[in-house]
């Protein structure tokens, strides 16, 4: 039976106590993670095989983490894919790995996002290697926790340039020249929930990715005249070296982000992929500035107010609902 004494009608100090309190944890059943069994990950390419026969597709960060995972489905549909960051033989590796598994050709491009001469660079070894992309996904980011006070200026600007100014050269270089060719294509940003939010300990990243999404929406009213489509996708956690080695270090806050996302789990690599490559392709030909929230629900988890109650008992619940039934007028 449930021994909790109210000590007082706030029911945020009841929620508190219950999550402290480890006799009472599991007697909810609620959040122990076996919702997670109602939302399995698919892992297969969701397309149909050939969607991206005859496209071009540069992946910017396709080294790695969540880019590599969208360069494997889209060259695995028949995409013909470039992947660019700073590490030439971590992309080279990928590449390989990539294009032995699909029989598809991935090229490798070294290119600091920061540096527009050097963006412009790799976009003259693309025109030379594939010719203008089809797709273009802006997935290059770096980020890492940090008390804002603790910030020193080349760290805010480290992230900023990565994350802003690296996708608007990137953006802005190839759409002159695709303009020019009178090329259409799809952009795709990879932005995050807390874009829209803001948060705390992350805000560099917080305020280059609003940038972000500012850029994609205004460009998606600006350029749909030359054949251009802009959208952006915000994921909340995917398990990725890159992102939990610096947004969580300790492995300690995990299980905190599990147990207050609905569907009880982390995203996969493999889901946001086969997400990317939908909105990249033609199926989404008219998909044009929106922002799609790819999280589990996540966010609005954080946002409600009352979500806490969640981890009230039906126990204490018929005590809630008594006190409440009680009162009689204001
Ligand atoms: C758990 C996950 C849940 C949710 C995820 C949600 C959103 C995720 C968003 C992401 O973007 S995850 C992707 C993360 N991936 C990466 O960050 C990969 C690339 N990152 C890097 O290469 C580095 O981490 C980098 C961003 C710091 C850039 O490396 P670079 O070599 O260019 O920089 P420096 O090492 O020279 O540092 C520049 C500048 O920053 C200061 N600094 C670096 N680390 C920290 C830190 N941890 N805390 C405070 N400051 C830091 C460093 O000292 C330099 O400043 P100074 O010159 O010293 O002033
Ligand atoms: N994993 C997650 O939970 C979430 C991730 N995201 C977003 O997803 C995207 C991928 O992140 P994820 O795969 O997790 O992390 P990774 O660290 O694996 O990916 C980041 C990539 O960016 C590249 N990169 C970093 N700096 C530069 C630069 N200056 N120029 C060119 N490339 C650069 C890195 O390659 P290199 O070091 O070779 O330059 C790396 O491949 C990012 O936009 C991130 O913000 C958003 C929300 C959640």
């Amino acid at each position: 039976t449930c021994q909790v004494h109210f000590e007082s009608s706030n029911w945020k100090s009841l929620s508190i106590k219950r999550l402290t309190d480890s006799r009472l944890h599991g007697s909810t059943g609620l959040r122990s993670g076996s919702q997670a069994n109602f939302f399995p990950p698919l892992e297969d390419a969701m397309l149909p095989s050939g969607s991206f026969n005859n496209r071009m597709a540069l992946i910017t960060g396709g080294g790695t983490g969540l880019g590599r995972a969208m360069t494997a489905t889209l060259s695995q549909l028949g995409a013909q894919c470039i992947i660019a960051s700073r590490k030439l033989d971590v992309l080279q590796r990928t590449a390989e790995e990539i294009s032995s598994q699909t029989g598809n050709k991935v090229h490798a491009v070294q290119c600091d996002v920061r540096d527009p001469q050097a963006v412009s660079q790799c976009v003259d070894q693309i025109e030379a290697l594939t010719g203008l992309p089809d797709v273009i996904i802006n997935n290059a980011a770096g980020n890492f926790v940090c008390p804002s006070e603790r910030l020193s200026p080349n760290a805010w600007k480290t992230i900023t340039d990565i994350v802003l100014n690296g996708t608007a050269f990137v953006t802005l270089e190839l759409g002159k020249r695709l303009i020019q060719n009178q090329k259409g294509a799809s952009f795709l940003a990879i932005t995050t929930i807390y874009a829209e939010s803001g948060s705390g300990f992350v805000v560099p990243s917080a305020s280059a990715k609003a940038g972000v999404e500012a850029l994609y929406k205004s460009l998606a009213a600006e350029w749909g005249r030359y054949g251009h489509r802009f959208n952006i996708i915000q994921p909340g956690p995917i398990r990725t070296k890159g992102a939990f080695s610096r947004l969580d270090p300790t492995g300690a806050f995990e299980k905190a982000m599990i147990d207050r996302i609905p569907t009880g789990r982390l995203g996969t690599p493999a889901e946001i992929a086969n997400l990317a490559a939908y909105v990249s392709s033609n199926y989404a030909s008219w998909m044009s500035g929106a922002v799609i929230r790819f999280d589990g629900g996540e966010y609005v988890s954080l946002a409600g107010e009352f979500n806490e109650l969640r981890s009230v008992t039906p126990d204490q619940w018929k005590l809630l609902e008594a006190m409440i039934r009680k009162t009689k007028g204001s």
